[in-house]
């Protein structure tokens, strides 16, 4: 398998009179898989499409496999697309779906059999090869699109929404096989969804754009236990924004007054002074009245089956928690006392 990096140098994209993608400068290093995760209109599909030769930039460079292709036409990028729609020709077998990437590139018909067999086999459809595409359920019919895209060995894989037509359950299932096999098969990949959980689950880096800009990137455990703005840390997963004082910075640690409570919680670049805390719903204790950080009043209460969610009011405003202990629901307008588990604090930096 061929594996490329990506780079993009300073990319910008204007489309009659609006501009997509001011100045975008990002780096995917070869072998790994990285999500460009973002809300809706941020200009991830303008990137993918940027990188696949069907947009061209206004100004900058993009490289793929240090090869300089800004210029070139898609066909000549040694790249593969998966879309959200499948794309899969109707009237084709499986098989021939498959193979008809292969015989365009002017391979002969028994390698391509012999390439678009060992794709089906890939993605584990070895028995359903003869299949048309309305014989197949969905997530099937989208690993016969991630097998196509494959077969063709290029040194970029472009994911677009690959999951977003799937249900939950298949969702969950096709992502893992696609990170199975990428990490199996060691591609470069590129991959577009507006689902923090997916990102999460499938990515060795992430990138979250913003407004055509990246708000932050990083490994998906760093993006969600030290986001550097209240965008990130609401994106990537719930968050609770409380305000509290910084009193001390160390290292990579800072001491910070909240409520009555002082914690020590990580940050990326604090400041003594009044500052933000982002806290998850799941790292936040609910007890009878006695002790605890701060006190509150349940306003409203959800049992879900594993876990009830809570609104309670506080002199810090309405916090969200998430509670996995079944035992003991507490009732509405009751008074309780809420403490923080150190682990689900992060501080906001700037
Ligand atoms: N051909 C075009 N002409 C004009 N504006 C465009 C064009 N393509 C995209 N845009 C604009 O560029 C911005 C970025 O679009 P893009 O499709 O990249 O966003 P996205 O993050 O992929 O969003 P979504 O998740 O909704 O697909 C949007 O404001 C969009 O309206």
């Amino acid at each position: 398998m061929n594996t490329g990096s990506v780079v993009f140098e300073h990319v910008s994209k204007r489309f009659a009179g609006f501009t997509a993608l001011p100045d975008l400068s990002l780096t995917v290093e070869p072998g790994t898989l990285v999500t460009l995760l973002g809300p809706s209109g941020c200009g991830k599909t303008t990137t993918l499409r940027l990188l696949a030769g069907l947009e061209h930039p206004t100004s900058g460079r993009i490289l793929i496999g240090g090869k300089d292709v800004t210029h070139l036409p898609a066909n000549e990028r040694d790249v593969a697309m998966v879309f959200q729609s499948y794309a899969l020709f109707p009237h084709m077998t499986a098989l021939d779906n498959i193979m008809y990437g292969l015989l365009s590139s002017g391979i002969n018909k028994r390698e391509a059999q012999d390439r678009a067999r060992n794709g089906l086999k890939l993605v584990g459809l070895e028995h359903q090869g003869a299949r048309l595409p309305s014989e197949l359920s969905g997530g099937q019919q989208q690993r016969i699109a991630v097998a196509r895209a494959l077969v063709l060995e290029p040194q970029v894989l472009l994911l677009d929404e690959p999951l977003s037509n799937l249900d939950e359950r298949l969702r969950r299932r096709v992502r893992t096989d696609i990170r199975d096999l990428q990490q199996r098969l060691g591609f470069t990949a590129v991959y577009v969804t507006h689902d923090q959980e997916e990102a999460l689950a499938v990515s060795d880096k992430i990138i979250v754009m913003k407004e055509g800009d990246i708000a932050q990137q990083g490994a998906p455990e760093s993006l969600y236990l030290t986001p550097n703005s209240v965008f990130i840390a609401d994106f990537m997963g719930e968050a609770n924004i409380l305000p509290c004082e910084v009193e001390q910075v160390e290292g990579s640690e800072a001491l910070v007054r909240l409520g009555s409570q002082r914690y020590r919680v990580r940050h990326t670049a604090a400041k003594t002074g009044s500052a933000q805390l982002s806290v998850r719903p799941q790292f936040i204790t609910l007890c009878q009245q006695n002790g605890g950080a701060l006190r509150g009043e349940v306003t409203h209460s959800t049992w879900l089956g594993d876990h009830i969610e809570y609104e309670v009011a506080t002199e810090l405003g309405s916090l969200f928690i998430v509670d996995a202990q079944m035992e003991q629901q507490h009732p509405l307008a009751t008074p309780v006392a809420i403490d923080f588990k150190p682990q689900g604090l992060a501080l906001i930096a700037g």
